[in-house]
């Protein structure tokens, strides 16, 4: 992948649900045919894939956008997948991030799980693989381990973020699951979504009101009697990555949700984080910027730090 083309923009529409057909809404994006690009009234907004609407089914969406991800995470890549949106545009459904092992969940995570173990049938001969899970939340600026099984009696555990001597970022003792199958994967990817932070809003009656960053860690190494004589001084060798799959919470305007109190101050620590989001990844695709060094403002968010940890590290 050209260093340009490192961030892809996908924009995913979904039908309207059915509240909104029984208050009368009506579709109000249209997709320029044959183009990347929708148009809201006189707005038009191009991305590098168009799903939903007139545009591309959204089944392709894994095909084009995550299944290069998950090749590159087998040769040793990490990379990210966010979902971004306001509450109720379909993050969780498009994510798959609420699967429940049932067949027919069309979210990228359980294809990414489905993908990831057929490989790793097909190369057992050839590799060993560890491969482990991890899932955090960031709620109201607090990171909170959604695979904990012993939350404390004053409720569950924050996690600390931590910098190392060497300037990365380690999450202290977080939950790493080692699994052996697709549907181990998914048991802790059910697990720790009802532990997820939800409430209802106006616009959607199971908001998630966190960022969840569900993380697959793959170390693998050569059999050493599969390795030809001459490569034998590799075989000690371990390819290292991750691939986190993030479903960002609703990005949301207080006045049309209908928040007050304590879910507007959620509302505004989710805004603060995605402000944050925003900015880092403007300054990540300033190629001049990036050329030159210049800031990138991780620091000003939880997510962005855990973020900074994701893109700094490179080919294991
Ligand atoms: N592509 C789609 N086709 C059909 N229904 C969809 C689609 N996308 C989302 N929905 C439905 O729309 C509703 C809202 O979707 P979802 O919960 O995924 O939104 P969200 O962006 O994750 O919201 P929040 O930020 O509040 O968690 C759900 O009832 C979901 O089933």
């Amino acid at each position: 992948m050209e260093s340009s083309d490192s961030v892809r923009v996908a924009v995913n529409i979904r039908p309207l649900i059915t509240t909104e057909l029984l208050n009368g809404c009506t579709d109000c994006i249209t997709v320029v045919p044959g183009e990347p690009q929708v148009q809201i009234g006189t707005h038009s907004f191009t991305y590098d894939y168009v799903y939903g609407g007139e545009g591309t089914p959204s089944s392709s969406i894994y095909d084009d956008c995550a299944a290069p991800l998950v090749d590159a995470l087998f040769d040793g890549y990490n990379a990210t997948v966010l979902a971004y949106g306001q509450t109720g545009s379909g993050k969780t459904y498009t994510m798959g991030t609420d699967y429940n092992g049932e067949e027919g969940n069309g979210g990228i995570i359980p294809k990414v799980m489905e993908t990831i173990f057929t490989r790793v049938e097909e190369m057992k001969n050839s590799t060993e693989f560890l491969i482990r899970v991890s899932f955090i939340e960031i709620f109201k600026e607090e990171v909170f381990d959604l695979l904990d099984t012993k939350p404390t009696a004053l409720g569950r555990r924050q996690i600390q973020i931590r910098e190392t001597g060497s300037g990365g970022i380690t999450l202290s003792g977080v939950t790493e699951t080692q699994v052996w199958t697709k549907e181990e994967m998914a048991s802790n990817l059910a697990r720790g979504s009802l532990s997820r932070a939800t409430g209802s809003t106006n616009m959607n009656s199971q908001s998630s009101r966190s960022h969840a960053i569900f993380t697959i860690s793959m170390e693998q190494k050569k059999i050493a009697s599969c390795l030809s004589g001459v490569n034998n001084d590799i075989s000690d060798d371990i390819l290292c990555a991750k691939l986190h799959l993030v479903d960002l919470a609703g990005s949301e305007r207080a006045k049309r949700t209908g928040a007050n109190g304590l879910q507007l101050k959620e509302g505004i620590n989710i805004n603060k984080g995605l402000l944050a989001l925003g900015n880092v990844i403007s300054a990540l695709g300033d190629e001049k910027k990036r050329k030159e060094g210049g800031h990138v403002p991780y620091r000003d968010s939880k997510l962005t730090r855990l973020l900074q940890r994701l893109s700094a590290s490179t080919k294991g």
